[in-house]
């Protein structure tokens, strides 16, 4: 299992998922876009590591036209009719990850471990299964836009579980804690000369339109801040998780978008341990705030122009003619900054561990933590911190992406949402870039 990473994009061909491996698939969980399946079977080539499958647009059975949009296709280099949605985000996940530091030389922050062709008969398996087990998903078995829980596409991702494939924690699978935070976008936009933030005028948005009951106080550029800053932030985010924190050990849910576990022993540790582990991986958090940088900030301009881009684009090809290579660029790093404003990061934990012990087992991609429990004592933890779901967003959306910016726009506070004085780091921050 800890076999050197192949590269997504290349190892399509090598890995067939067929109908007899479907028994050894559970459902294990979903979000808007895909769906994902733990495997617990003999192929030690899918030991570790979930099947992650794109869900089908309600009523658009076959229709693939949003997924593979020439103009992604054009954009990632690929032929249209030869590429999937899989191949083609196993493309943009590379672009994503290209500078990321690695470590013995496994890019460790990624979860993706290869695109794996599934068979006609596996998917239709797989969706049943799905369908009949979506029913503890309830809030997940209709995406936000419709979305269901079946899969027509003819490839997979396999998503490294880190539990199962680092030594640290493979004792003991059912018990590390598994965090997920995301974080959304720490970019903001400029508005009346200030820097104002899109997380809470987007929640302003959400609740006046019945999408969310209360607004989070999380401000997602908190993370990137001093102690107490990051402190802030966790704590927003322990008070109102929505879909940006969730956490889980096993089978059991402490923090999810239903709230949070009445365990008060759970929540000291949780409310602990966090903020240590956020400033512990700090590096983690800059690498996505970078890409959001150069992909271009939260303004409604940003939107416009990628727009008007995109129809520059599609008029140049429609006559044939030369696409330059910076407008590409430019598309590019948008795309890896919307990626990067929508993707999580997820820390596996195991506590109390003994430091020469874990040594000993050379697991480089697992690093320390302490924090001061609730009596006092220093504790340590043991952590891998990965991003998950960095997946390709098509450019066939730029539309609704710049409906969605001016409805942000339009419900941005600037005194609340720009709320400079709490945040001194900030100049520093983007000063810094
Ligand atoms: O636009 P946003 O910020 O609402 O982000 C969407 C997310 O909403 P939320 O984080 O709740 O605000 C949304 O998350 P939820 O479905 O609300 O959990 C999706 O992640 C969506 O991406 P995709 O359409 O599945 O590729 C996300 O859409 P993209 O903007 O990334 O295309
Ligand atoms: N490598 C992984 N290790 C552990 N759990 C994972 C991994 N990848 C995905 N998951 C779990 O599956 C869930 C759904 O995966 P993912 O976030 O990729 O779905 P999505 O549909 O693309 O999300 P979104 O709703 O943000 O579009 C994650 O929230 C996480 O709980």
């Amino acid at each position: 299992m800890r076999d050197a990473r192949a590269s997504a994009s290349t190892s399509a061909a090598v890995i067939r998922i067929t109908a007899d491996d479907v028994a050894h698939y559970a459902y294990a969980r979903e979000g808007n876009a895909h769906v994902v399946f733990r495997y617990t079977g003999p192929r030690p080539e899918l030991r570790g590591a979930l099947l992650r499958l794109l869900k089908t647009p309600a009523g658009a059975r076959g229709d693939r036209a949003w997924r593979c949009h020439t103009v992604d296709a054009l954009v990632w280099g690929a032929d249209r009719d030869e590429a999937s949605w899989t191949t083609l985000d196993a493309a943009a996940r590379d672009a994503f990850f290209a500078n990321a530091p690695t470590t013995s030389g496994r890019a460790g922050w990624r979860d993706d471990r290869a695109v794996v062709r599934v068979d006609g008969d596996a998917l239709n398996a797989l969706a049943l299964k799905t369908t009949r087990d979506a029913a503890h998903e309830t809030a997940r078995a209709e995406g936000r836009d419709g979305r269901v829980a079946n899969a027509a596409e003819a490839f997979g991702q396999l998503s490294e579980v880190a539990a199962e494939t680092s030594r640290v924690f493979e004792d003991d699978v059912e018990n590390a804690w598994v965090i997920e935070i995301k974080p959304k976008s720490f970019v903001g936009a400029i508005v009346n000369g200030r820097r104002a933030w899109r997380f809470p005028a987007h929640q302003r948005l959400k609740v006046a339109r019945g999408e969310r009951e209360a607004a989070s106080s999380y401000v997602p550029v908190d993370l990137l801040g001093g102690d107490a800053d990051v402190r802030r932030a966790c704590e927003a985010l322990m008070a109102c998780p929505q879909n940006n924190l969730r956490v889980t050990r096993g089978a059991r849910v402490f923090v999810d978008a239903r709230g949070v576990t009445a365990d008060a022993d759970v929540v000291s540790t949780l409310s602990r341990v966090l903020p240590n582990l956020v400033m512990n991986a700090r590096e983690v958090f800059e690498f996505i705030f970078h890409h959001q940088l150069r992909g271009g900030d939260d303004a409604v301009k940003t939107y416009r122009d990628v727009h008007e881009l995109c129809e520059r684009l599609n008029a140049t090809r429609q006559r044939a003619g030369e696409v330059s290579e910076d407008l590409l660029e430019r598309l590019r790093s948008f795309v890896l900054g919307q990626m990067a404003k929508d993707c999580s990061v997820l820390f596996t934990v195991t506590f109390d561990v003994n430091v020469s012990d874990i040594e000993s087992r050379d697991d480089d991609l697992v690093r320390f933590a302490t924090f001061v429990d609730a009596d006092g004592a220093t504790r340590a933890c043991a952590y891998r911190a990965q991003i998950i779901d960095a997946s390709l967003k098509s450019l066939a959306k730029t539309s609704a992406w710049l409906r969605l910016a001016e409805d942000i726009d339009a419900s941005c506070v600037a005194d609340a949402d720009a709320d400079d004085s709490r945040r001194d780091f900030v100049n520093a921050l983007f000063a810094s870039t």
